[in-house]
């Protein structure tokens, strides 16, 4: 049924080299409306730099990335103007309250006035932050700050979002927290494309694209994929295709 569905992100024979090291060597992919897409690979599979190129932070050296049809290098601000994102690393600033973070995020796409209060109050409720939007996020638990990543990543009304490793660093509760709130997205048509290397969180989506070492090695349904690799579960799966032992749970 989600085949049907619009292609929102799509990526064809994507290439990135780091001088002669390559860091993807060809990646087709694509997230429809409304689909929790997981990007499943080991440390150092290619899911941060082809992230980057995602958003438009380089280049790729082949392939294209289209965005809502808008390609990535001959209309990269309408393209980038349709993801959300949420990067591995936390880039709020501590000292400004939750409102202010997300006022100058407004601005930069050009929201303002009455229109980004109502935004700000409606992406603070969606992720149940109301309460806090004039606490400074340095009194914001890890969670609670990648709440806030979070609904900045709204706050302009995306077609995709895009986070990658989101839940680094959180305590088991508060990542179960968040994944709920982006897989609750799915309703509203937003398509996702989550990066993780943990595959607890892989096997709550509706597709699984396996990246090592920069090659996609299998893509489908977590219950296809690990019934493809002749195994019950997805951990095992994944183990068999990229022999990498599955991380510990933070
Ligand atoms: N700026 C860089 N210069 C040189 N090599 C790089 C650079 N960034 C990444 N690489 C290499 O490219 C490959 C892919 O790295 P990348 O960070 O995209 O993987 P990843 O799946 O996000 O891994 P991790 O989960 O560890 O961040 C790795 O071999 C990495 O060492």
């Amino acid at each position: 049924m989600t085949e049907a569905r619009e292609v929102l992100l799509e990526a064809q024979g994507v290439r990135k080299a780091y001088g002669a090291r390559p860091a993807l060597k060809g990646v087709d992919l694509a997230v429809r409306a409304g689909e929790f897409v997981a990007l499943l690979g080991p440390n150092g599979a290619g899911k941060s730099t082809l992230f980057q190129l995602l958003t438009g932070l380089f280049d790729a050296d082949a392939g294209e990335l289209r965005v809502c049809g808008e390609d990535m290098r001959r209309t990269p601000v309408r393209a980038l103007g349709r993801i959300g994102v949420v990067f591995q690393q936390m880039t709020l600033d501590l000292d400004l309250s939750v409102e202010a973070n997300l006022v100058f995020h407004a601005r930069l796409h050009g929201i303002g006035g009455a229109e980004s209060r109502v935004r700000i109050a409606d992406v603070l409720a969606r992720v149940g932050l109301a309460e806090r939007r004039a606490d400074r996020v340095r009194e914001l638990s890890g969670g609670n700050r990648r709440k806030v990543e979070l609904a900045r990543a709204l706050l302009h009304r995306p077609a995709v979002l895009l986070m990658d490793e989101a839940t680094v660093g959180l305590d088991p509760a508060s990542r179960r927290h968040l994944l709920d709130e982006v897989l609750a997205l799915r309703a509203a048509g937003v398509g996702v494309l989550w990066a993780t290397h943990l595959v607890d969180e892989a096997e709550v989506a509706d597709r699984v694209l396996v990246l090592h070492r920069g090659e996609l090695l299998a893509a489908g349904r977590p219950a296809e994929l690990t019934r493809a690799a002749g195994c019950t579960h997805l951990a095992d799966a994944f183990l068999n295709l990229t022999g990498a032992p599955q991380a510990a749970e933070p």
